[in-house]
């Protein structure tokens, strides 16, 4: 393959394991573009799936990770316009078996209801594996443990699974673009239950419009006899297990102020009246904007607009069709013949009906920047939306999101998501060529008070699910976040009561996250006034000890947790630990000194390299803190720091954390730390509560009548979960409260 020697590369950007939040798509937001005259630029790249996802993108430092647009071409990881990008290359052959072929020959018309026929060919199907596999080897590599990867769309639906084998710490959403079939058309699939295991693979599969996501279920139950409820999926994991797979509805949307912005600029309104005065100041503009595809019904609009003006219901002096068909997959055969087919038709009705001063259809073959198209929207009064089937459709959302003057009349079909949530415009069949001509007049002919009546309904409807909403019902979802109510959940409770009951009780907890919520610097932390109270009633409670378990250095333990007396605790990660009978100080060898030594030289030297990254030093071993940096300057620091700690003292242990990256001389881990402590105590159980990664091994190191409870969002081996640092609080009072009346008046053991 050939490598592309502009823009500047920057693999600064990409290390190993360096990103919490990664969405994974075919395509990249830009495209790389060479001109005829050799020069090159990144361009913004077609369809609604990028203008959805790039709003998110540049609010959170997650990276994104696609295929640049062109063939045999390898680009290292950039960053554009906020975003960092991890191109994937695909070769020309796969380019076309893979993309212009499975997905778009065999997938597209499969999944729109076979508009067009799809074609099935095995070395298609293999690429489609192929270059499956390599998306999904590039997002585990950017991975960070327990992240969040979001792969979308129909080109990858293999991704989940074989992210899930590679990577079972991740958390997986997919979420489809497009309509899913129903399982009569579905089922024509070869490789039927290859893709839906695919798909399952993921811990949430979303689809645009309800109807998607029972095509999808019931899909699921007749290849694979899987039992559903509701939206729940129960798929086998292979150990006697069941994990519960979500599928429903997240009907995606668009950055709705933002549009509403661009349509209030001055300039753009201007552009808008100079659209509408090139055109000849016809009385009505009707407006279709489409990616030139045979599920847009462009074919259905252009035949119902010529016969109104053969019929004479319509005439060139007064409207003009402005149809806007942008370039797509024109390597891609039906593509090739659709688009010869509707510029036949548009020369026909041009040649039929424009007059010398008239021209019945302004056809215009290009990608417009999102400003001229908001300019067009201004400019139309009637926007023609006649898809024969299509996932959403954004831009139906887009117009109305445009006319805060609420002119204008959106004309839509029924076989687009869209019309699920857009109940006020006026629907069609586009199929129904007659009631299509019938809708057209009406819309053209509509008062303006019914224009303002439906186009405030649907105003309404487009602010409240904007793409901001979108995307945070679909990571709530997933990250488990907006389901941890906040509070202590009924299953927890029982088996807090439970515990409570037992002999010799461990209350082992982590610190910073745990009982204190997470600050900047480390040493302005502290536990909440109800989690330290709590503490002191467990303390001092029959039969019950109190650990915390920290990554800390014991010493900035002891200073920020302030544990009431007879606390058991546990620093650097197990390393030490601090019994009933003084504490355990660690002898470190010569070789772990000279370790110690040369490390320290290595982080303050990384960590000058950025404003807010520090250095933590700890008895065996060393922090770099990046929290206060940027995600992408932290995760260059920390992949820095990892190469070169690997070169110059290869024997370290390396542990990654939020924020924090930790080499120690003496290996160690909160899990066993927690097992030393359990002996130690004697307890017949343990109750265990952390946040952060390095929790899981504490996790991992508790027994059938132990009750583990993560804080917060992120894949864990806990069996409960609460939401927040508050919540951790009132647990604690809980368990305070259960273990008094279990073990009656408290009373110090030891
Ligand atoms: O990447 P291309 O092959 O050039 O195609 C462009 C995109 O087309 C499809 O868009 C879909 O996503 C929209 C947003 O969810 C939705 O409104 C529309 O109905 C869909 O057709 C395709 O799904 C994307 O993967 C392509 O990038
Ligand atoms: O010349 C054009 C034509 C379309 N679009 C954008 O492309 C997206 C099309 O998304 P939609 O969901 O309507 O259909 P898709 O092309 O994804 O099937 C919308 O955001 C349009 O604003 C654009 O920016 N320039």
């Amino acid at each position: 393959m050939q490598h592309a020697p502009e823009p500047t590369p920057s693999d600064d950007l990409y290390i190993d394991a360096a990103y919490d939040m990664i969405v994974v798509s075919n395509r990249l937001p830009v495209d790389y573009e060479r001109a005829p005259d050799g020069s090159t630029t990144w361009k913004g790249s077609p369809g609604g799936l990028v203008t959805a996802l790039e709003p998110i993108m540049r609010t959170t430092e997650g990276a994104w990770v696609g295929w640049a647009g062109v063939a045999d071409m390898e680009f290292d990881p950039f960053e554009h316009d906020g975003i960092s990008i991890i191109p994937v290359p695909l070769s020309a052959d796969e380019l076309e078996e893979y993309y212009e072929g499975f997905s778009n020959d065999t997938l597209w018309p499969l999944y729109h209801d076979v508009i067009a026929p799809p074609s099935f060919h095995r070395e298609w199907w293999d690429s489609y594996v192929r270059v499956n596999r390599r998306f999904a080897e590039a997002a585990a590599r950017a991975a960070s443990h327990g992240a969040v990867v979001w792969v979308q769309d129909y080109q990858l639906q293999l991704v989940p699974r074989m992210l899930r084998e590679s990577r079972p710490d991740l958390v997986i959403g997919f979420f489809n673009h497009i309509p899913f079939p129903a399982y009569g058309i579905y089922s024509q699939l070869p490789w039927r239950r290859q893709v839906v295991d695919g798909l399952l693979g993921a811990d949430v599969i979303g689809f645009q419009r309800s109807a998607d996501a029972g095509n999808f279920t019931r899909a699921v139950r007749r290849l694979f006899g899987y039992a559903t409820r509701g939206t729940v999926i129960d798929v086998p994991d292979g150990n006697d297990n069941v994990r519960h797979v979500v599928a429903r509805h997240f009907p995606i949307s668009i950055d709705a102020a933002g549009f509403e912005e661009i349509a209030r600029r001055p300039e753009v309104q201007a552009r808008a009246k100079e659209i509408r005065a090139s055109l000849g100041d016809p009385k009505t503009i009707i407006l279709g904007v489409d990616r030139l595809d045979y599920t847009k019904g462009i074919r259905h609009r252009l035949k119902a607009f010529g016969e109104l003006l053969r019929d004479e219901r319509l005439s060139v002096e007064d409207v003009t069709l402005v149809q806007v068909a942008s370039p797509s997959r024109e390597r891609v055969e039906t593509y090739r013949l659709l688009r010869d087919e509707i510029e036949l038709m548009v020369g026909r009705l041009n040649g039929d009906h424009s007059t010398l001063g008239h021209q019945a259809i302004a056809y215009l073959h290009h990608g417009y920047p999102r400003e001229e198209m908001v300019a067009l929207y201004l400019a139309a009064d009637v926007m023609l939306v006649t898809a024969l089937r299509d996932g959403m459709n954004l831009v139906a959302k887009e117009y109305v999101a445009c006319r805060f003057d609420e002119r204008g009349v959106l004309l839509l079909s029924e076989f687009t998501g869209a019309s699920d949530e857009l109940r006020q415009a006026v629907l069609v069949n586009p199929h129904d060529i007659e009631g299509l001509k019938d809708a057209i007049v009406e819309a053209i002919e509509m008062p303006q008070r019914e224009r303002a009546r439906r186009m405030r309904a649907l105003r309404k409807r487009v602010r409240e699910n904007d793409v901001a909403n979108w995307s945070a019902t679909f990571l709530k979802t997933l990250t488990g976040s907006g389901i941890i109510a906040p509070g202590v959940p009924e299953g927890l409770t029982a088996a807090l009561n439970r515990i409570a009951g037992t002999e010799r009780l461990l209350v082992a907890l982590d610190f910073d996250g745990t009982l204190a919520p997470l600050v900047d610097r480390p040493e302005d932390a502290r536990a909440t006034k109800r989690a330290r109270t709590a503490i002191e009633r467990l303390a001092a409670a029959d039969d019950t000890r109190v650990a915390i378990v920290s990554g800390r250095a014991l010493q900035s333990l002891r200073e920020v947790a302030d544990p009431p007396q007879g606390t058991l605790l546990s620093g650097s990660h197990g390393v030490e630990l601090q019994l009933d009978s003084g504490g355990v100080t660690i002898d470190l060898r010569d070789a772990e000194l000279a370790g110690l030594e040369r490390l320290t030289h290595i982080l303050e030297e990384v960590a000058s390299g950025a404003e807010g990254a520090w250095v933590e030093w700890k008895p065996a071993g060393l922090a770099l803190h990046t929290r206060r940096v940027p995600a992408n300057i932290g995760a260059t620091l920390q992949r820095m720091a990892r190469e070169r700690v690997e070169a110059e003292v290869p024997e370290l242990s390396v542990r990654g954390g939020k924020g924090v990256l930790e080499f120690s001389v003496r290996p160690g881990d909160k899990g066993e730390a927690l097992t030393r402590l359990r002996q130690h105590a004697g307890s017949s159980a343990v109750f265990y509560v952390g946040d952060d990664v390095t929790d899981e091994d504490a996790f991992a190191a508790l027994e059938y009548e132990d009750v583990g409870v993560k804080v917060g969002q992120g894949k864990s081996l806990a069996t409960h979960r609460v939401k927040s640092t508050e919540d951790v609080a009132e647990l604690l009072e809980r368990l305070a409260d259960a273990r008094d009346m279990a073990r009656g008046r408290p009373s110090r053991w030891t």
